[in-house]
């Protein structure tokens, strides 16, 4: 039986937009209001998808949400025909009406947590949609998000999908940002790292003083025991506060792991020694790769700005490990000189290449942000909707698709218009029927 991880990357929905709504995340921040290019967003993030796939890789796409979203909108009390619900929402509480407009379901790394069929003692792969508690904004989409990976993960026999965890702060829950899984072979048991910022039930925990810690251990702990994982194959590790107050909002800014190597600044976590010592211990006795960064190498502002640890490690069908990059991380002096030494360091890590995702990049979404790792066996890859595998037919479907549906310019004016309301309903639509989804969104029940 062959093994493969699996990527499946969010397509960027038609609203993608600047909103500024996710404090904490620098870049969010620090670009609200800023024009975006949606069109451009979406085909930036389908030429990486497809260049991983040329590259040998198994890469799928998961479908965007539907925003804005009137759902919402009337359950918060706004009522009247669609124009009618947009107009009112965007004259009397136009934060609300961003909240409901945002494309950021494209981050599927958020999307949920996923445990491969070998580390859960039901032999079934898990997922568990992120509860994104949170942000506003991203706590909408759990229930879609559900019903996006049932229709693409659509088989009982091989896939075990639960609910979110319960929508309370106590539970906040990021899905695989905050979660690596270290392996030698993918179909082999694993070591699943879960990385938290905050122990709801302990107030003398360490915690982030200036922005949130969006992941608590409870949530963590909530997911091992859904998946049936052993504690013998989990490691729970505290972040270090102090870099989520310097824009480190997930784990996967500052550390992302791949089979044995685990790829992290040395600021990331808290007790550090001993967490690697347990993962040591609990990954068994062949060879495993800390590849720690210093301080004196690459600071965590040029981290945070150039996301060099929000790369995907990713290992090609010749065994060689590539580092798939952001643009931004070849313009970032310190980041760019480190990245040519990493490749010589005499770890798996051969190669890197640069993509532009800098629409993305712009809200704090990398290369690693907008895609859910799935290691699978040749038996589940089959048992997939293979209508959301990229290939050369779904490439050239999904860029037409972009060229006739999405605009090129979008300003968080424009979110008001009744227009881009149909615009996005009709493109959803249609998107549901070449990936052959069935009825996934609310306007179709
Ligand atoms: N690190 C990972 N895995 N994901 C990145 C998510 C970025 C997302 N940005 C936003 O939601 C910004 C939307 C806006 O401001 O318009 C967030 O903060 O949740």
């Amino acid at each position: 039986m062959k093994h493969f991880e699996a990527n499946f990357d969010g397509l960027v929905g038609p609203t993608h937009n600047y909103a500024g709504l996710s404090f904490g995340n620098v870049a969010s921040l620090s670009n609200a209001a800023a024009v975006s290019n949606p069109r451009a967003a979406a085909k930036q993030g389908l030429q990486k998808a497809k260049a991983l796939a040329d590259m040998g890789m198994v890469q799928g796409m998961l479908a965007p949400q539907e925003r804005p979203d009137l759902h919402t909108l009337r359950r918060i009390g706004f009522t009247g025909t669609d124009a009618e619900v947009l107009n009112k929402a965007a004259k009397q509480a136009p934060a609300l009406l961003r909240a409901c407009c945002s494309a950021s379901s494209m981050w599927t790394a958020n999307a949920a947590t996923v445990s491969p069929s070998a580390d859960c003692r039901d032999g079934k792969l898990h997922f568990t949609p992120a509860n994104l508690v949170d942000k506003l904004h991203r706590s909408i989409e759990p229930i879609t998000t559900g019903n996006i990976l049932a229709a693409t993960f659509n088989d009982e026999k091989h896939f075990s999908h639960h609910q979110h965890l319960p929508e309370h702060a106590s539970f906040g829950d990021e899905g695989a940002a905050n979660h690596t899984r270290l392996c030698r072979e993918y179909g082999e048991t694993g070591v699943e790292l879960f990385v938290y910022g905050q122990e709801a039930t302990n107030p003398s925990a360490p915690k982030p003083k200036k922005y949130p810690a969006r992941q608590t251990l409870e949530a963590s702990q909530a997911i091992a025991r859904l998946h049936q994982l052993d504690d013998d194959n989990t490691v729970y590790i505290s972040q270090n506060p102090d870099v989520i107050d310097q824009g480190v909002f997930h784990n996967d800014v500052i550390a992302v792991g791949n089979q044995n190597v685990l790829f992290y600044h040395e600021q990331a976590f808290l007790n550090t020694q001993n967490k690697l010592s347990e993962i040591k211990q609990k990954f068994g006795d062949s060879p495993l790769h800390f590849i720690e960064v210093p301080t004196n190498k690459v600071g965590i502002q040029d981290a945070v700005k150039s996301y060099l640890f929000n790369t995907q490690i990713i290992t090609l069908p010749s065994g060689e490990m590539a580092i798939i990059a952001p643009t931004n991380c070849q313009e970032n002096e310190a980041v760019h000189a480190y990245l040519q030494e990493v490749v010589t360091l005499g770890t798996p890590i051969k190669q890197v290449h640069y993509f532009d995702v800098k629409q993305s990049m712009q809200n704090g979404g990398g290369p690693a942000c907008l895609r859910l790792r799935v290691a699978m066996n040749d038996t589940e890859v089959a048992a997939v909707n293979q209508h959301t595998l990229m290939n050369d037919v779904l490439f050239s479907e999904l860029n037409n698709w972009v060229d006739k549906h999405y605009r090129d310019r979008l300003s968080v004016e424009d979110l008001a218009d009744p227009q881009v309301l149909i615009e996005s309903r009709t493109a959803l639509d249609e998107l549901t029927q070449l990936m052959q989804l069935g009825s996934v969104y609310q306007f179709q029940k």
